[in-house]
């Protein structure tokens, strides 16, 4: 063998003669002028998406049982809807519950205050929207996420109940991916609680009529849903849940 041959060990392997290459990995790593591509693509966001569910689990992993509140980002702090929403929060703080919330402004921040405001745990799991926006003020621990999907693992991994007040589509999605994870099994002994009479009643005539009607939905499945304008009632029905559950 030609002693002269130039040879490089690279971790566990071992190069020699033109295979040895001009820089170190150390010196590519380190190396600040070298195109940002990369920061791009696939394989990247999936360490980004995997860094963003070990970041959510190893700050929410330790809260006490938690409801999550959905409702909508648009309603002002003068409305119905949002005394509402927090007298929600703080009926739910005073059982002990955790509330997880968007983090957002609307009934999301209604429900944070009213946690607050009664001495609990309140959570806001914010989102990266195209416009400016910052975590509500009522929130005593917070994470952002980039990714909706891995928030919504959030939403429901450190959650005993679903809670919709009025909102949009984003509510409405929120409240539809709940209730297939309780239709499909997914998660088991899960209330899911439409909160505002008025505003829900009309979709629910709907969810009755024509979903149950036409045989898109089991008749049993409309009893997955429960209405109520009272705050005590709500915590009343997720205690009973969680308490079949072996949560509590
Ligand atoms: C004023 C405005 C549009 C702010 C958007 N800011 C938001 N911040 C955090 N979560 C949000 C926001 N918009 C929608 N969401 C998510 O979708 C639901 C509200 O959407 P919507 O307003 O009902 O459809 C919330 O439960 C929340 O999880």
């Amino acid at each position: 063998m030609n002693s002269q041959m130039p040879e490089r060990r690279q971790g566990p392997s071992l190069v020699r003669g033109d295979l040895v290459p001009k820089s170190t990995y150390d010196q590519r790593l380190l190396d600040r002028k070298g195109p940002t591509g990369w920061l791009h693509e696939d394989p990247w966001r999936v360490l980004r998406i995997q860094s963003e569910f070990v970041e959510g689990f190893s700050v929410l992993a330790e809260l006490p049982t938690a409801v999550t509140v959905f409702g909508s980002a648009r309603v002002p702090p003068d409305s119905p809807d949002y005394e509402l929403g927090v007298r929600l929060g703080s009926a739910l703080a005073e059982a002990g519950f955790a509330v997880i919330t968007g983090g957002g402004p609307g009934l999301m921040e209604a429900a944070n205050k009213g946690a607050m405001e009664a001495g609990g745990i309140s959570v806001g799991l914010g989102i990266e929207l195209p416009h400016e926006q910052r975590l509500n003020d009522y929130i005593n621990l917070g994470v952002e996420f980039r990714y909706f999907f891995v928030r919504k693992t959030m939403f429901t991994k450190y959650a005993c109940g679903f809670i919709a007040l009025p909102g949009g589509f984003g509510t409405l999605d929120e409240l539809f991916e709940s209730l297939t994870l309780v239709q499909t099994h997914k998660v088991t002994s899960f209330p899911v609680i439409l909160m505002g009479s008025d505003f829900w009643g009309p979709l629910l005539d709907w969810v009755r009529g024509t979903l149950a009607e036409t045989g898109k939905i089991s008749p049993r499945d409309v009893d997955l849903l429960s209405v109520t304008d009272d705050p005590d009632e709500a915590v009343r029905i997720v205690v009973e849940a969680a308490r079949r559950n072996g949560d509590r």
